[in-house]
C-alpha cells in the first residue's frame, strides 16, 4: 500500500503486538484477499463451484465463503447479475457466523448498510422469520436495499432509523442481533486507504462513545434469552474490548459466549479472552474483532406480563419458539412459494390481518395483483399485503408495526397497478426460482445473450425455447434466468422479447 501508516498507530500497534509487530507490519506489503460468498437463496455451494468461472478455495471460518484467486473479477459477470455471490472481505464473513441465525428467526442488523452480513443473514434465515436491516445514513440505506433485492431476499425490512427509535419500537421482541458497529477502521488500512487518510489520535475515543450508546439500544431490542454479537474493522481496544468491558458492567443480564482463541481466531486481550480477533499476519483476511454477547433470559419487572407480539398484532408464537401455522407471516416462518408447495392457496382471502379493513380501492388493487399471481405464478406469496399508493409490497410484519419508523423498505417489493393492471417489480423476479414461474427461459451465461439482456436490448427468441407450465399461455411476463438463476423479466411476444430489466440496474 502506497499510503503512510500514521506514527501514533504503529507506536500503538508495537504496544500491543510486541514481538509480534514485525510480521503484522509485514503484511503491509502484501495484496488483500478478495472473497465471495455463495448465495444459498439462490445456489447452493455444489452447484456454485462446479459453475464459477474463476478459482475459489474455501475460507475457513465460513463454509459458503470463498477466496477468488488475483485476476478474478467477479463483479463482471452475469452471474454477480443474478445475485449468486456476494463479494466480500473473507475476515467480515466471520461475525454473522457466530450469530448462529437459524431459520424462523426475527433478526435486527442495526447498522446494516451495504448489507454484506444482512445478505449472509437472509441465506441463514432461508426465507423463514424476519430480517430488520437498518442503517442510519439515507444515502448508505438504498445500496442496502438494493443488495437484498438482488440476493432475492422476500422476508427483509429495511430502515433508516437511530437504533434508539428502533429498541422504543420494538422492545425485547429480537432473537438475534448483530452491531457490525461504526468504527475507525483500522482493521481495513490495507485493503482501503481513504480509511488511512480519515484516521486521527481522536478517531478510536469518538466511535468508542457511539458504539456504546448503540450497544444500549440494541440490548433493549433484544428479546429475554436473545443473543447479540458485536463486530468491528479495528485493532482499537477501547472500540473493542472497552466497549464490550463497559457494557457488560452495566447490564449484569449479559455474559460472553466464548468465541476466540480457537481455529482462525485469536483471543481478545486482557480480561476478555472469550471475544474475538482476527489478525491479518494470522489469517487470509483484514483485521476484525466479535464478540457474542447473551442475555440470561430473565425478565425486568416492567416487562412481565407485556406481549409484544399482542402490541404488534402479530399471532403468537408456540412453545417451541416457531411460528403457529395461523402464524406463518408474522415474524415466525413464511412460505418460500415454490410452484405453489408451501405457498397458499390462491383465491384465499389474506392472512386475516385485516382485509376487511381495506378500502375499496385498495380492493380493486389486490384485485389487480391477484389476477397477475393466478396467470403469471399459480401461487401467492404469503405475508402481509403493504400498499404505499398503488406499489405492493409483501412484508413479514403488519403495517402498524412500522408505523412511525423511516422505512425504505417494509417488504418484499412485488409491483405496482397502473390503469387496473399489475405490472411486476424486479425485486419479484430476482426471488423467483424458474419454477416458480408458469412462464421462463434460461440464457448461456456464456453466450453473448446474457450480456444483451442485461444491457437491456431486445432479444429475438423463438417459442421453443420458452418453458411454459401447462395450461399457460405463451404470450406475457417471461421470467429470464441465467444459466437456470433468475435474473430479472421479459414480455414475449410472437418472437420477440421485449427487455424489462431496470435501467438502474444494467450491464455497463
Ligand atoms: C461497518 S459499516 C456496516 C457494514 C455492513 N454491516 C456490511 O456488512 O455491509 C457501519 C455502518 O454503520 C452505519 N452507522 C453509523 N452510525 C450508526 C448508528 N448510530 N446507527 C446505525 N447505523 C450507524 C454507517 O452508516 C455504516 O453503514
Amino acid at each position: 500500500m502506497a499510503a503512510q501508516l500514521p506514527g501514533s498507530f504503529t507506536q500503538r500497534m508495537k504496544e500491543l503486538l510486541g514481538t509480534e509487530y514485525e510480521q503484522f507490519a509485514e503484511t503491509y506489503k502484501e495484496t488483500p484477499y478478495g472473497g465471495i460468498r455463495a448465495n444459498t437463496l439462490k445456489i447452493s455451494v455444489k452447484d456454485l463451484l462446479a459453475l464459477a468461472p474463476f478459482e475459489l478455495e474455501p475460507i475457513p471460518w465460513c463454509p459458503t465463503g470463498f477466496y477468488t484467486g488475483e485476476g478474478a473479477r467477479p463483479g463482471k459477470h452475469p452471474y454477480y447479475h443474478t445475485g449468486l455471490y456476494y463479494i466480500q472481505e473473507p475476515s467480515a464473513m466471520a461475525p454473522v457466523e457466530l450469530l448462529d441465525v437459524q431459520p424462523g428467526d426475527r433478526v435486527l442488523d442495526l447498522c446494516a448498510a451495504p448489507g454484506g452480513k444482512s445478505t449472509q443473514i437472509a441465506a441463514k434465515l432461508q426465507g423463514e422469520g424476519l430480517l430488520v436491516s437498518n442503517d442510519l445514513h439515507p444515502e448508505r440505506t438504498k445500496a442496502l436495499a438494493k443488495n437484498l433485492e438482488l440476493y432475492g431476499v422476500r422476508n427483509g425490512i429495511v430502515l433508516n432509523e437511530s437504533p434508539e427509535r428502533i429498541a422504543a419500537a420494538f422492545p425485547g421482541f429480537f432473537d438475534r442481533i448483530l452491531i457490525d458497529a461504526p468504527c475507525s477502521g483500522e482493521g481495513m488500512f490495507r485493503k482501503d486507504e481513504d480509511m488511512v487518510k480519515q484516521w486521527e489520535p481522536g478517531t478510536p475515543e469518538k466511535y468508542a462513545a457511539m458504539q456504546r450508546d448503540i450497544l444500549v439500544s440494541a440490548a433493549a431490542a433484544l428479546k429475554p434469552g436473545g443473543t447479540l454479537v458485536y463486530s468491528t474493522c479495528t485493532f482499537a481496544v477501547e472500540e473493542n474490548e472497552g466497549t464490550i468491558a463497559d457494557f457488560l458492567a452495566a447490564h449484569p443480564r449479559f455474559s460472553l459466549v466464548p468465541a476466540g482463541g480457537t481455529g482462525s481466531f485469536a483471543p481478545g486481550f486482557g480480561e476478555l479472552p472469550e471475544t474475538a480477533r482476527l489478525w491479518p499476519h494470522k489469517v487470509k483476511g483484514e483485521g476484525h474483532f466479535m464478540a457474542v454477547l447473551r442475555h440470561d433470559g430473565s425478565l425486568v419487572p416492567e416487562e412481565e406480563g407485556g406481549d409484544r407480539d399482542i402490541a404488534l398484532g402479530i399471532a403468537a408464537r408456540n412453545k417451541s419458539g416457531k411460528a403457529s401455522p395461523s402464524a406463518k407471516a408474522a415474524g415466525g416462518k413464511t412460505e418460500r412459494g415454490r410452484g405453489g408447495k408451501g405457498g397458499r392457496a390462491f383465491g384465499k382471502s389474506g392472512n386475516g390481518s385485516g382485509r376487511e379493513q381495506q378500502s375499496v380501492g385498495e380492493e380493486a388493487l389486490l384485485a389487480a395483483y391477484a389476477d397477475f399471481f393466478k396467470e403469471q405464478l399459480g401461487w401467492q406469496p404469503a405475508g402481509y399485503p403493504v400498499w404505499f399508493g398503488e406499489h405492493l409490497y409483501i412484508s413479514p410484519l403488519p403495517k402498524e408495526a412500522l408505523d412511525g419508523l423511516k422505512t425504505i423498505r417494509p417488504g418484499w417489493y412485488v409491483g405496482h397497478v397502473r390503469s387496473g393492471r399489475f405490472i411486476p417489480g424486479h425485486p419479484l423476479a430476482t426471488a423467483l426460482h424458474p419454477e416458480e414461474s408458469c412462464r421462463s427461459l434460461s440464457l448461456s451465461g456464456s453466450s453473448g445473450e446474457a450480456v444483451s439482456y442485461l444491457k437491456g436490448e431486445t432479444l429475438s427468441i423463438p417459442a421453443e425455447r420458452l418453458s411454459v407450465k401447462s395450461g399457460s399461455v405463451l404470450k406475457g411476463y417471461v421470467l429470464v434466468c441465467i444459466d437456470g438463476y433468475s435474473a430479472g423479466w421479459a414480455k414475449w411476444q410472437d418472437g420477440m422479447l421485449k427487455n424489462e430489466y431496470p435501467a438502474g440496474w444494467r450491464w455497463t
